[in-house]
């Protein structure tokens, strides 16, 4: 059984790792500085008292810490690496040059980048397969495993500041919209418990709609839009305010951020 290691338990590491827990297909291995991570995590994995020690024990290491730590953490990993290990990298903005020249230029290098609903089995990844000394047996395993956990979409380098800034970070615009519904319906008298019931069946009814229909939004939106009627009354008030430009702005602003994290 091939071993995958997990450095950096919180999280993003520890959804993937429960998802991979869940399909039994890997023994599993973390290194986490917080033992509280370690202890939550001791169930599904075997822990290692430290990253290097991890990395000697994995054929897969994924690294699941934040962008500024990542240098130090992989030219600390340099002695136990070779080409019989990949390393896959789910941090925002640090570059496959930088991975490959941190690690030494001794393994291949996978690019992921994941959502926070990871953590209920309903993660949407990139991957990216730019690196040369990938081989089409670990592209393959990377696409069964991420697929295995959510969806999975094949992008090149170039794009992943786009998606990061769209669907990295996208959870945190859905409930900053479902936020601001609820507050409106609490403005309108009902509880904060109901708002928030019923937001959330909104939000998920409307997505799973989306899914199951196939149909452009703006198909849907028109099902729900009767003429002279009160959705229309309401969508106009979000063209007033700009809601779209808005949106926009958020989504470039945090891929700018990405692009920002390399330097
Ligand atoms: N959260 C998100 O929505 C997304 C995050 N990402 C990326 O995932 C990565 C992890 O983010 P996230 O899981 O949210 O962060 P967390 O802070 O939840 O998890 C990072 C973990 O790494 C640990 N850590 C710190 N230093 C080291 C080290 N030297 N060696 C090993 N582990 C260490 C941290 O411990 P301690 O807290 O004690 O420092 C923490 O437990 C980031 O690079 C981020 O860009 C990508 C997409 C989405
Ligand atoms: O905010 C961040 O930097 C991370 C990357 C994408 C989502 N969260």
């Amino acid at each position: 059984m091939k071993r995958f290691g997990f450095i950096g338990l919180g999280n993003m590491g520890g959804a993937i790792a429960r998802g991979l827990a869940s399909g039994g297909a890997f023994a599993l291995h973390g290194f986490d500085p917080s033992e509280g991570m370690c202890r939550r995590n001791a169930d599904i994995m075997t822990i290692h008292p430290t990253a290097l020690e991890l990395a000697r024990n994995s054929d897969y290491v994924l690294l699941a810490v934040k962008p500024q730590v990542m240098r130090p953490v992989l030219t600390g990993l340099v002695p136990a690496l070779g080409p019989e290990t990949c390393l896959v990298s789910i941090a925002a903005g640090v570059t496959l040059d930088q991975l490959v020249e941190w690690s030494g230029r001794k393994c291949p290098v996978v690019r992921v980048m994941p959502n926070t609903p990871a953590m209920v089995g309903k993660g949407v990844y990139a991957l990216c397969f730019d690196h040369e000394l990938l081989d089409e047996g670990r592209r393959q395993t990377m696409l069964d495993v991420f697929s295995s956990i959510g969806q999975a979409h094949v992008l090149p380098e170039k794009l992943f500041d786009a998606y990061t800034g769209l669907i990295g970070s996208g959870p945190a615009y859905v409930y900053a919209f479902m936020e601001g519904l609820i507050d409106a319906g609490v403005t309108l008298g009902l509880t904060r418990a109901q708002a928030t019931s019923m937001v959330s069946g909104l939000v998920s009814g409307s997505a799973l709609m989306a899914e199951a229909e196939g149909a452009h939004p703006t198909l849907l939106k028109e099902m729900v839009t009767s003429p002279g009627g009160t959705t229309i009354a309401g969508l106009n008030a979000l063209d007033e305010h700009r809601f779209k430009f808005a949106i926009g702005r958020a989504v470039r602003a945090a891929a700018e951020r990405s692009k920002e994290l390399a330097d």
